[in-house]
């Protein structure tokens, strides 16, 4: 079976043709700029897909499927979906609750509809794992009617990557998914945690959108929503341009001058703005594991994921450091030797289990789409 797997950002497309079964990559590719000089649009973006492929694989792509990354599901969505003209509606009307991503998916979702109406076409949402939250988690200690009537409440996001290295994780350890209790902290460009109560999510720190909780490359995570209103009232900044202050100019970036993680820690012995940054990170995080551990009753693992999470041995030592009190104690060659295989990092000792694992959204959506296909 040959699957397309698309993930629609803001204003680029990540796409990968893969075998859901043995996770053989036939093509893949990026394309950046959208709407931004490089590429016009969505559907645009397309065309550089289908002459990537006809120069790659001919005039037989040989395709079964679509799967497709959406980022906001809302309350409505809580599995992968088949897409049909209302489905791609409803994404759209999603629109407010994530700007920046889901107005792109319905435009691709339409690109890719009139490209090959044969094809199916799956949506796979980041909000979906997240439906598993306890109430007293996912509300806001604000109006009433905000929520009833605008929605406005914390949904959690990255829910394919926390899914898919919850289960991996668990199969290392030789358990089950759903006697999973631990702790992942999916560290990319984006970064969230989540609390994972018997393979279920029980809280996680992103929100409403993909803005709160961790400190992230650009973004700011948490911080107290009076500096929004205050610097509005100031005139300092418009409504829109906090918004990209806050997404694209702030985390490690704001801080440091840098958003690379890598950047960040070599810049941080020399540079006192960049340990700072370094601190601040790690210090979120770990109030956020502390706090976690107790949200279901005692976390057995910690996992990292994520293009950090997988590839920064000095941020983990940082972060596992700082956990001590919990119990948790890292053996630094494991954690520094961490390949691309699950690895646990933890010594014996260690009352959680310390692991790296690394994720993968696409083959999730490849198989997420197989699955409910070979189901209709
Ligand atoms: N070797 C490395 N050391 C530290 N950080 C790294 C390294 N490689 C990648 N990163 C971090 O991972 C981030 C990208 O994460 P990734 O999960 O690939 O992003 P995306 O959210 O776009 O999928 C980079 O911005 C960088 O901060
Ligand atoms: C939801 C989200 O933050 O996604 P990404 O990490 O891809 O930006
Ligand atoms: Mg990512």
């Amino acid at each position: 079976m040959r699957i397309l797997v698309m993930n629609w950002g803001s204003s680029s497309l990540k796409y990968v043709i893969l075998d859901p079964e043995t996770g053989h990559e036939a093509l893949s590719g990026n394309v950046e700029e959208i709407g931004l000089g490089g590429v016009d649009d969505h559907g645009e973006a397309l065309t550089l897909v289908t002459e990537h492929m006809q120069r790659e694989l001919g005039d037989d792509h040989g395709i079964d499927a679509v799967g497709h990354r959406v980022v906001h599901g809302g309350e409505k969505f809580s599995e992968p979906t088949l897409v049909t003209p209302d489905v791609i509606k409803e994404i759209e009307a999603l629109s407010p609750l994530a700007p920046l991503h889901n107005p792109a998916a319905a435009s691709g979702l339409r690109a890719v509809s009139e490209q090959w109406p044969e094809l199916p076409q799956v949506v796979v949402f980041d909000t979906a794992f997240h439906r598993t939250m306890p109430e007293k988690a996912w509300r806001y200690a604000i109006p009433d009617v905000l929520y009833k009537e605008h929605g406005v409440r914390r949904y959690g996001f990255h829910g394919t990557s926390h899914e898919y290295v919850a289960n991996t994780a668990a199969a290392t350890l030789g358990i089950t998914s759903a006697e999973f209790n631990g702790i992942v902290a999916h560290l990319g460009n984006g970064a969230s945690v989540t609390a994972i109560r018997n393979g279920k999510s029980y809280d996680t720190s992103m929100g409403y959108t993909p803005l709160a909780g961790l400190v992230m490359g650009t973004r700011s995570g948490d911080l107290d929503p009076s500096v929004v209103t205050q610097l509005i009232e100031r005139g300092l900044y418009t409504a829109d341009e906090l918004d990209v202050m806050l997404n694209k100019r702030s985390g490690l970036l704001g801080l440091a001058g840098r958003s690379h993680m890598k950047e960040v820690v070599d810049a941080a012995a020399t540079n006192p703005e960049a340990q700072l940054a370094l601190d601040v990170a790690a210090y979120r995080l770990q109030k956020y594991i502390g706090a976690y551990h107790v949200a279901i009753g005692g976390a057995d693992s910690l996992v990292f994921t994520g293009g950090i999470g997988e590839n920064s041995a000095p941020f983990r030592d940082i972060v596992c450091k700082g956990l001590a009190p919990l119990g948790i104690e890292i053996d630094e060659n494991a954690n520094n030797n961490a390949s691309t295989e699950p690895t646990i990092i933890s010594t014996e000792h260690s009352t959680i289990t310390v692991m790296v694992v690394a994720t993968d959204e696409e083959v999730a959506i490849a198989k997420a789409t197989a699955h409910l296909l070979s189901n209709l």
